[in-house]
């Protein structure tokens, strides 16, 4: 895991854990030896840390995190690095991150190569810097660079990181070369003040003012979030204690957050994100499928959604022809995205240089025969089902027979496009705003509006879901794409059922129909784009938000006419309502088979609706609050307020489920087990499929996959399954009721196969049951 070599007079140590080099107890344990070792050699007289193959170490292993932890620990390992007698040099490329940038913290110097990024992103991972990382950057760099990258997570460029003082040089050419020629450079140097625990962190007399601003930026931006506010105490230590009484203090806060459930959630979410790439389908997958070649594209219509996609396509550095039906269209569509662009550099999301080329990328044109040698056209005119079916019947005429016709439609089904190359037509439904989010999906929201009618508050919903960390509340959400947009959906959605929206209308499709949004309509407040929708703002198409008595004004006279006695509405019933009413659609969206793994639907969330890391995804998070509590409400919230919560069989089943895995076992923390599956296969084999983590109470993360997978094969009738502490080490528990079976978790860290057969008497009958059991790397149980 780490190659020892000796060039010349240099000792090098070669971090070779593909495919980020994280270091894993095997590595720390060979940085350990290989420091030892060099400086036993007389020969040596510099040493020099790099990574091989693509990168520096890029962190400590995540997949550690929650297993029993194992010495040497990255401080001690840290703690011999620094106190060599020998030069010890950092060489870095690729991404020196977290531990891995403690690793170089430690050592006595640091150059890199132009191309490397440094950074502390354990925020994102719900932790903070937990080898010294918090008391060591303070000292190198001052508090104010310290406090930003720590609680951002952000990846610093190496000129930045030259700038801040954190590389000592930058090379060109071949980083090891460069590196053996620095070490011996410095040879003979005094080493004592290039260890950074004997510095004073510079500006300290303003460390107070500093720390008390960084404290209320993070409450302000990173609400609801444990981690930050506990970076910025940790920092703050390096200033107001002792070195290694603030390594004490980080040690401890580290600890705290680990056994969070926030930690536990965003590090789902960090494998999660990863495993959703991993997609597969009935004819194909990732593995399988050949990109097509995007080289030209078209956008279809210059509105909010058009505009958005077309930045989003030249930020990508993609030729686009926006199409519209008016002159007039097309020059406000062409000043929206010139002003959205001039925002995004602003806001250094697009380089300028990339903003510039895009003047000469996008080409406006009235006519749809420019569309026809373009690779793909992106469709974002009116969601009128009539108007799209024409527009895909033209392109079907023009563009050419290799060219893929998406539709950004968020409601309507793709298949009524009508086309001759139905192969090449798909859903591509950005969310708003289009050149900002990370995601291309097709997920529908909630259904809050029901909650004003009976009397809540919009500027109160808004801001419980806002304090939860969601980045706007859902009525701004509405604002921002458009009440005229929700209006001709729901239009299109009556039209489909063959009837009309009247003022009277109370259900559509046997739903609830909530028609606050046509009132708001009626009286021309689309929202941001008209200045007026369920809030007021500054200007139209401005984004400063205030509430409106006109609006609740419009709401309450709704209220009224329907005979509608408002009642309060507490916060918990606001979360509640949200986020069940979303965790009964995730399951019919699986048990339908639109979505395979929890992972996609909670992805979706993350990054179509920013919802908060902390929590994982609303499948995530309704792991953790206990499917079967999740169930009730969703059930008492159907039988109170008919709403539109479709029953899902799946959650029915797992939710009322009192045996077998899905079993809560409170006992033990919070269990991630709504993951698991069962199957039956033709020979009488029921598989288990199940994902666990344990959590707070057992304080461990056994990780939920991606983490860990367990696969295990059994015969027989399978009562609990869960994760034991025992006095030695954890472990798995299978167990009938009567008989138990043990697997000593030894056994999945050291990622190996694991075969047990073990006889159970179940009442009369005698069961065998198989384990087959693999860790990350192991496949399926065969
Ligand atoms: C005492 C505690 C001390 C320190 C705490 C820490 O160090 S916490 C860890 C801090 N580091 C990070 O958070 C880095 C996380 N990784 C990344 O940001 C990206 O992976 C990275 C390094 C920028 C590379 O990105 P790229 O897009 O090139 O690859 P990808 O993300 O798909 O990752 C490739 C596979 O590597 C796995 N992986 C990445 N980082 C880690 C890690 N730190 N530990 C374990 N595994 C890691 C990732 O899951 C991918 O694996 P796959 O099986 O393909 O899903």
């Amino acid at each position: 895991m780490v190659d020892y070599s000796v060039k010349g007079q240099v000792a090098l140590l070669e971090v070779n854990n593909p495919p980020v080099n994280a270091l894993s107890t095997a590595v720390r344990t060979g940085l350990r030896d290989g420091i030892a070792k060099a400086s036993k050699d007389p020969k040596v007289k510099a040493i020099i840390i790099c990574g091989k193959g693509q990168t520096f170490p890029a962190g400590a292993d995540i997949r550690e995190f929650g297993q029993p932890p194992r010495a040497p620990w990255l401080i001690e390992v840290g703690d011999s690095i620094e106190a060599s007698l020998k030069p010890v040099v950092a060489a870095i490329h690729g991404t020196c991150l977290g531990g891995g940038l403690e690793v170089s913290l430690f050592c006595h110097y640091r150059i890199a190569v132009k191309s490397a990024r440094v950074g502390f992103p354990e925020v994102n991972l719900g932790l903070l810097p937990g080898a010294a990382g918090t008391q060591r950057l303070p000292r190198l760099v001052g508090l104010p660079v310290a406090l930003d990258m720590i609680t951002s997570g952000r990846h610093v460029t190496a000129l930045d990181a030259k700038k801040y003082g954190i590389l000592d040089e930058l090379v060109a050419g071949d980083l090891i070369n460069a590196a053996i020629k620095y070490a011996m450079s410095v040879v003979g140097k005094p080493l004592m003040e290039r260890r950074l625990r004997y510095k004073q962190v510079p500006g300290a007399d303003k460390a107070r003012e500093v720390c008390e601003a960084a404290m209320a930026q993070v409450k302000r931006k990173y609400k609801g979030y444990e981690a930050p506010v506990e970076c910025v105490r940790a920092v703050r230590a390096s200033v107001d204690l002792p070195y290694a009484d603030g390594i004490r203090m980080e040690s401890e806060l580290f600890k705290q957050l680990n056994a969070s459930g926030q930690a536990r959630a965003q590090q789902y979410a960090f494998f999660a994100e990863r495993t959703v790439s991993r997609w597969s389908m009935p004819n194909g997958s990732y593995r399988t499928a050949k990109a097509l070649p995007v080289k030209t594209t078209a956008v279809l219509g210059a509105g909010t959604m058009g505009t958005g996609i077309a930045v989003c396509l030249l930020s990508a550095g993609l030729p686009v022809i926006l199409l519209e039906q008016n002159e007039k269209l097309l020059q406000n569509g062409l000043r929206t995205i010139k002003a959205l662009m001039e925002g995004s550099v602003k806001l250094g999301k697009v380089p300028m240089e990339v903003a510039q080329k895009a003047t000469t990328l996008l080409k406006p044109t009235l006519n749809y025969e420019d569309l026809k040698d373009v690779d793909l056209v992106i469709e974002a005119v009116f969601e009128n089902l009539k108007l799209k079916r024409e527009v895909f019947g033209k392109l079907d005429k023009i563009c050419k027979p290799s060219a893929l016709l998406c539709s950004n439609t968020s409601t309507l089904d793709i298949d009524l496009a009508a086309t001759s190359r139905p192969d090449k037509v798909a859903g591509m439904h950005f969310f708003a705003p289009a050149y900002h989010m990370r995601l291309l999906e097709n997920i529908y929201g909630t259904k809050t509006s029901f909650m004003v009618e009976e009397g809540a508050n919009p500027y109160e919903i808004d801001q419980i879901m806002e304090d939860l960390g969601m980045p706007m509340g859902p009525f701004k959400v509405r604002d921002l794409s458009g009440i005229d947009i929700g209006w001709r959906i729901t239009q299109e959605v009556a039209k489909s059922l063959g009837t009309t929206i009247t003022k009277e209308t109370k259900y559509l499709g046997g739903e609830r129909y909530c028609g606050i949004g046509d009132d708001l309509y009626e009286k021309g407040r689309h929202g941001r784009k008209t200045g007026l929708g369920f809030y007021k703002y500054e200007k139209k198409g401005g984004k400063i938000s205030t509430p409106d008595p006109d609006a609740l004004d419009i709401i309450e006279a709704y209220r009224q006419r329907r005979g509608i006695v408002k009642c309060k509405i507490s916060s918990q019933e606001v979360i509640e309502r949200q986020m069940y009413s979303s965790i009964n659609e995730g399951f019919k969206i699986l048990e339908e088979g639109i979505c395979t793994r929890p992972e996609d639907i909670d992805i979706s969330w993350l990054y179509g609706f920013t919802f908060p890391k902390y929590l994982g995804g609303p499948m995530f998070y309704a792991s953790r609050i206990g499917l079967q509590k999740v169930y009730e409400r969703i059930c008492y919230y159907h039988e109170n307020f008919p709403l539109k919560q479709r029953d899902c069989k799946d959650l029915r089943r797992r939710g009322s489920s009192t045996s077998g895995v899905y079993t809560m076992y409170p006992a033990l923390g919070v269990v991630i087990n709504s993951y698991c599956d069962m199957t039956t296969d033709g020979g009488g084999w029921t598989w288990v499929f199940w994902e666990v983590a344990v959590d707070a109470a057992t304080r461990c993360c056994w990780r939920s996959p991606p983490f860990f997978y367990g696969y295990v094969e059994v015969y027989g009738y399978v009562e609990v399954c869960r994760l034991c502490r025992g006095n030695d080490n954890l472990h798995l528990l299978l167990s009938n009721g009567e008989s138990e079976m043990r697997f000593d978790m030894e056994d999945f860290n050291n990622n190996t196969r694991y075969l047990q057969y073990t006889t159970f008497t179940v009442g009369n009958e005698t069961s065998r049951y198989l384990a087959t059991l693999s860790g990350p790397s192991g496949n399926v149980g065969t």
